[in-house]
């Protein structure tokens, strides 16, 4: 199992802080959707030009222009890059061609699809990397979270990796772990914390451990 840690509400000095104190504990750092819109792909850049033995996630959430947006992610030096399940077919297999043709990976967020099990089987045929289920900032509003959509995911998809995203803290994180996935992503639980260093650190022990 993986440790993602999300960046969200950071500029890149502070993305570059954050990472310093806890790029050690965790495997993947996203460079969140905020971050990218106020920054653009050069956070991406900049992240790992700095931390080239970190993987780096650019979260487009890309909605269309796959293969575009995914060239333009690579060419900043993302690892992966996240398309939403809710766009159309063809935007999530322009996306995974041009992954594949760059040695990059796709993750499919999940966030507000509304028949999550057929378009996991959908979107798992059509070769996406990473399958993650997400209770974004306006769902966890409204106190939702994505666990039981989990146990979905790892029940239809055969090929993708699966992952949680969404709220997720370090007194919940047993209950993540429980249900297996091969991805946990992390934001406010370990970027809101007082001591980032000493909860990315429990949270890698308990993240590895399985
Ligand atoms: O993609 C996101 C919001 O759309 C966040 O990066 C993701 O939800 C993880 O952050 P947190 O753990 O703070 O919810």
């Amino acid at each position: 199992m993986e440790l993602q840690l999300a960046l969200d509400l950071v500029d890149i000095p502070g993305a570059k802080e954050v990472v310093r104190e806890v790029g050690a504990y965790v495997d993947i750092i996203e460079i969140g959707t905020p971050v990218v819109i106020n920054e653009g792909l050069r956070a991406v850049k900049e992240i790992k030009a700095q931390f080239p033995h970190l993987k780096v996630l650019a979260d487009l959430k890309i909605m269309d222009a796959g293969g575009y947006e995914v060239m333009k992610a690579s060419e900043a030096g993302a690892d992966i890059v996240t398309v939403l399940g809710v766009s159309d077919d063809a935007t999530i297999r322009g996306a995974v061609a041009e992954a594949r043709k760059q040695g990059r990976k796709i993750m499919v967020d999940m966030i507000n699809v509304k028949d999550l099990e057929t378009r996991a089987r959908e979107i798992d045929a059509l070769g996406a990397d990473y399958i993650c289920v997400h209770s974004g900032y306006d769902h966890q509003a409204s106190g939702l979270n994505s666990f039981a959509d989990l146990a979905v995911i790892k029940r239809v998809v055969k090929q993708a990796k699966t992952a949680i995203a969404g709220g997720i803290k370090l007194e919940t994180l047993p209950e993540v772990i429980q249900a297996a996935p091969d991805l946990v992503i992390v934001g406010g639980g370990i970027t809101g914390q007082a001591d980032k260093q000493a909860v990315a650190a429990e949270m890698q022990k308990l993240v590895k451990a399985v």
